[in-house]
């Protein structure tokens, strides 16, 4: 089959370019109302740090000098007692601070570790986390506080802390867990998963980046909160109120009713440094949830300054990192009477158990891929294409299981492995290395908040840990090349290319490691038709070049047959016909490959009427007796109803041909599935 390549570089560039890192910081720093933020917390951090040593006064120390408002002796006035209250602000400042980052420190520890386990350990470590998180969360907090702090009142800021803690973690760790349930489904971290990264980095590289605005927001949020608490419980008198804290001048100003005298002075300034540090804090957070969200940078919901730094970005040229040198030499091209198989699929069995009991999304597959060979699948939707690419990658999860069967791989030195034996490190190994992964839908496969350079890195630091950083990158520019994105797209977010150019660089994720297979789900369905075009151009001419083998799955059939050697029709979890590409678009065997034909319009050759297949795929609880196929079959005759077809061999068809339909089971040279296998696709 010739595909001839494209020139898909140019055609899908998307407009934008993207930032260096500096760049953003930059950007973050030009955002008026985030510096302002910055500013106003980092002078509260500062007194909170040297308030005690500048301070003109000892702020528990009495004068003459009896509620005065603020002179130049007193800055800010004095109490009824004569003490300074700008020292007591001073000290109070530390209190505050310490209180309010501490407290934020330790809340979020504790939500991070307990809702990401949670969400992404799932089963009982989730139950048990979660059951501990509600608990606190029905808790009355500000009783509880009450009471815990009443309990404390001599620990000072640390017992605060503590309460503050205690009380304020569950929240967090809730919302935590609900967002890392939803990421572990997320693609690219079943694509991280598939890559062969270790759980803790795939928590710390996938998992928390995408939750930095969460939890920079709940630790920003805690601040706040926390002072607030710490304030509240001063004001009452449940702390130590010989302890200088903006809560306890607040508190002697009560007890001394300062506002009923008139005594602006006492309550003011510290009611303001409250006000003031709050309002700054969410500012910060407010940026750094711009600065951390691509979207929301793209959408220009920064200020001018910023989106004028964007565009400057998008002018700024970046050296270009140099390429390694050329390309793997070139396989030998794929035969069709070649006998070296790199995939041996026999009797493959996937049921997924649920409270109705047990169904067989796959049954009975058997199928052999030879080295440089594209095999297509084919069905219609839930005819267990996705469920057999999951599990000849092992990708699969509970409630799926592999219930029967081999998948027997070759590797080029003749080394034979079963995939389904593997343990998690041998697992580890061979996927990526031996067999990639892309994905339906690159927008989810890829991680929205890592530049495209970035997730190519990470297949290469997790499988080639001794090759430099130099080397890395290297590889990166190559595979960008190798793919047709230009090398300064490496800094790109996913969000920054074309859906074509995603699919690409997953393509490219996919290469990093130069497999023998690729398994590839619905990798185009998401494009429109003259890029899903080039990207099968692509993938054609790489695999002339690097000779990997494809299996390719797609509901569009007219697609599948341009570009595969072999074409595998599924029905009801098996595969009901097996044919070379040729001979199956020219005389389709079964007849539900007849109508899955027709169903299609043809991307060459004379138009025909689409008929489409009457009725819909079988309910796999309820499978119809003998042929699956046969309620809707338009030729089916009596014995249909009652006799399960094997995959019988039809001769005449090139060799190639078999078909699971009785109309063959007398036609010559019945094979079953089994003897399929052993005999390869021919
Ligand atoms: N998580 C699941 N739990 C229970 N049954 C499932 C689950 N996922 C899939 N199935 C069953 O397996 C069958 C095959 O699903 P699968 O996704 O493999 O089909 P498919 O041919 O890839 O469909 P599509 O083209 O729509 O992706 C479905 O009909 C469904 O009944």
């Amino acid at each position: 089959m010739a595909v001839q390549a494209a020139a898909v570089a140019e055609a899908d560039a998307a407009p934008e370019a993207s930032v260096s890192p500096s760049r953003l910081w930059l950007r973050l720093l030009r955002s008026p109302l985030t510096c302002t933020g910055l500013v106003i917390t980092v002078v509260f951090l500062v007194l909170g740090v040297i308030g005690p040593w500048i301070a003109p006064y000892d702020p528990s120390s009495v004068s003459h000098a009896v509620t005065e408002g603020p002179s130049g002796a007193h800055l800010l006035g004095t109490t009824q007692n004569g003490q300074d209250l700008f020292s007591q602000m001073l000290y109070g400042a530390r209190a505050s601070v310490l209180v309010g980052f501490g407290s934020a420190v330790v809340t979020t520890v504790l939500s991070v570790l307990v809702g990401v386990t949670a969400g992404y350990l799932g089963g009982l470590g989730d139950e048990l986390l979660s059951l501990l998180a509600n608990v606190f969360l029905v808790l009355p907090s500000l009783p509880l506080t009450i009471i815990l702090a009443a309990y404390l009142p001599h620990s000072g800021s640390l017992g605060i802390i503590l309460v503050i803690s205690v009380t304020g973690w569950a929240w967090g760790a809730r919302v935590l867990r609900a967002q890392t349930l939803s990421l572990r489904k997320r693609d690219f971290v079943e694509a991280a998963r598939a890559t062969g990264e270790r759980t803790s980095r795939i928590i710390l590289k996938d998992i928390l980046p995408n939750q930095v605005a969460v939890i920079a927001a709940s630790f920003l949020g805690t601040v706040t909160a926390a002072i607030l608490t710490q304030a509240s419980l001063a004001f009452l008198g449940l702390t130590d109120v010989t302890q200088w804290s903006w809560g306890t001048i607040l508190y002697w100003a009560q007890v001394n009713s300062a506002l009923l005298t008139g005594a602006w002075w006492w309550f003011v300034p510290a009611g303001l440094a409250i006000a003031l540090l709050g309002t700054a804090l969410s500012l910060v957070n407010f940026g750094i949830d711009e600065f951390i969200n691509p979207r929301l940078r793209q959408a220009g919901i920064g200020t001018k300054k910023a989106q004028r730094a964007q565009v400057a970005g998008h002018r700024t040229r970046r050296p270009r990192r140099t390429a390694r040198t050329g390309p793997r030499p070139p396989a030998a091209p794929f035969t069709p009477d070649s006998t070296d198989v790199v995939l041996d699929v026999r009797d493959l069995r996937v049921e997924y158990a649920g409270e109705g009991g047990r169904v067989r999304a796959v049954d009975d597959v058997s199928f052999t891929l030879r080295r440089g060979e594209v095999l297509g699948i084919a069905g219609e939707s839930g005819s267990g294409k996705s469920t057999l690419a999951y599990a000849i990658t092992r990708l699969h999860k509970p409630p799926a299981e592999v219930s029967n069967g081999e998948v027997r791989y070759t590797a080029a030195d003749g080394t034979t492995v079963d995939v389904l034996s593997m343990g998690d490190d041998e697992l580890r190994g061979f996927r990526w290395e031996e067999l990639s992964i892309v994905f339906q839908s690159a927008m989810h496969a890829l991680n929205p908040i890592m530049r495209i350079g970035a997730q190519i890195e990470d297949v290469l630091t997790a499988h080639r840990p001794h090759m430099s950083a130099q080397e890395r990158a290297a590889r990166i520019v190559e595979l960008l090349g190798i793919v047709g994105i230009p090398a300064d797209r490496a800094d790109s977010y996913p969000h920054e290319l074309s859906g074509g150019m995603r699919q690409r660089a997953m393509i490219a994720v996919g290469l990093a490691l130069d497999p023998e297979i690729i398994v590839m789900d619905e990798p185009t369905t998401a494009l429109d038709v003259v890029i899903q075009r080039q990207i099968i151009a692509k993938i054609m001419e790489l695999k002339d070049t690097l000779g990997f083998s494809v299996v390719f799955i797609t509901h569009d059939l007219s697609l599948l047959i341009e570009l595969s050697d072999t074409i595998a029709v599924m029905y009801g979890g098996r595969i009901v016909e097996m044919a070379a590409a040729a001979d199956f678009y020219h005389r389709p065997r079964h007849p539900y490959s007849r109508g899955l034909l027709a169903s299609f319009p043809t991307l060459g050759g004379p138009r025909r009427e689409l008929t489409g297949i009457v009725g819909s795929p079988p309910d796999l609880r309820r499978m119809p007796s003998g042929c699956a196929f046969s309620p809707r079959c338009p030729v089916a005759f009596e014995d249909c109803s009652a006799r399960e077809p094997a995959l019988y061999r039809i001769e005449g068809g090139g060799g190639a041909a078999r078909a699971a339909c009785l109309l063959y089971a007398d036609a010559g040279g019945g094979g079953t599935e089994h003897e399929l296998a052993r005999g390869g696709t021919q």
